[in-house]
């Protein structure tokens, strides 16, 4: 539960405070907590209750459902962005399973993803992701106003990274691990996103983080708690100041762990370094302007692994002053 060794030592955010708008002492006192959080860690975990118990467990029988279909069915393309499809069967994280869903937040989106994984239709899968979606994209939208308002960037520029922004809904699987196999969900990551919320929707634990200080720990599975994690994308929009976050997953639940991410990506190909971000203290690390989705396809040839490396590699510039 919440002050427990595991988690102690992440910041919390409590967005189920309905008083909790804009302008207010809470909204404010929650800004800085979310900068210091991100710059600390590059993540935060966030108190939201709006999705509620029962659309959970509509959200997990949607994903089992569509986890139990044939392999052939789920490899099917179902958008041209890069690391969007089908992901598993990878020898080195066999437990790994899953499915993104690209456009999740219109019903469009949804219903395109469905009409290809069930040709004869899927009425409840399809309202009941996109209902969820729109509520994990609710938080995000809220995170990242936190953000622009705590380092006093216009808060205009965050409604048009929003505007701008393309979302994926990437539903995740993990088997039970073999008496012969390691334990090792997934390898230890950052995310090419700007933002992603991880959901561990069926409440088994297993997402652990890397602090700054090295030290590894878990966060606690809840319907009501969301990891806010930046992404590299984040690290070059913050002109380097917010770290992106170091994650893995440890499958150490005796069934089947689901999870679900909701990742952005700027579709804008210019996004920008705020001028806000750039000053003596803090001179221009990379290049001001970003195409996230030609980052993705440099990641694709390149498979750098290490985040810093990556980053400076694809848009380091070397110090200007
Ligand atoms: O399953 C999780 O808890 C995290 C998933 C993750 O890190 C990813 O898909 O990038
Ligand atoms: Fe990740």
């Amino acid at each position: 539960m919440m002050g427990s060794q595991t988690q102690s030592q992440l910041h919390v955010v409590d967005f189920t405070d309905a008083t909790m708008k804009p302008g207010t002492d809470a909204w404010l006192s929650a800004c800085t907590l979310v900068r210091s959080a991100l710059e600390d860690n590059g993540c935060f975990v966030a108190r939201y209750d709006s999705i509620g118990k029962d659309l959970c467990d509509s959200v997990v029988s949607a994903i089992e459902q569509l986890f139990s279909l044939p392999l052939e069915t789920k490899r099917q393309k179902t958008c041209d962005k890069p690391f969007h499809g089908y992901l598993g069967q990878v020898s080195w994280i066999p437990l790994f399973e899953s499915l993104g869903i690209d456009d999740p937040l219109t019903l469009q989106g949804c219903q395109k993803f469905t009409h290809i994984m069930w040709p004869q239709g899927n009425h409840r899968f399809c309202e009941s992701i996109n209902e969820y979606a729109k509520l994990l994209a609710e938080l995000d939208h809220m995170a990242k106003r936190m953000v622009f308002e705590s380092y006093g960037v216009d808060i205009k520029g965050c409604e048009r990274m929003i505007k701008s922004s393309d979302y994926l809904l990437r539903c995740i699987k993990y088997r039970t691990p073999e008496m012969d196999e390691k334990d090792t969900g997934l390898d230890s990551h950052t995310d090419l996103t700007i933002v992603s919320i991880v959901h561990q929707l069926n409440h088994l634990n297993g997402l652990e983080i890397k602090l700054k200080d090295e030290e590894w720990i878990g966060v606690d599975a809840s319907s009501s708690l969301f990891v806010v994690m930046a992404g590299d994308a984040l690290n070059v929009w913050s002109n380097g100041r917010i770290r992106p976050c170091e994650h893995r997953v440890t499958m150490n639940a005796k069934k089947t762990r689901y999870s679900m991410g909701l990742f952005s990506f700027s579709g804008d190909k210019n996004m920008q370094i705020p001028d806000e971000l750039v000053n003596e203290q803090h001179p221009l690390l990379y290049k001001p302007i970003f195409d996230h989705y030609d980052y993705l396809r440099f990641y694709d040839k390149e498979k750098i692994k290490e985040p810093y490396s990556r980053i400076k590699a694809y848009c380091g510039i070397s110090a200007l002053y």
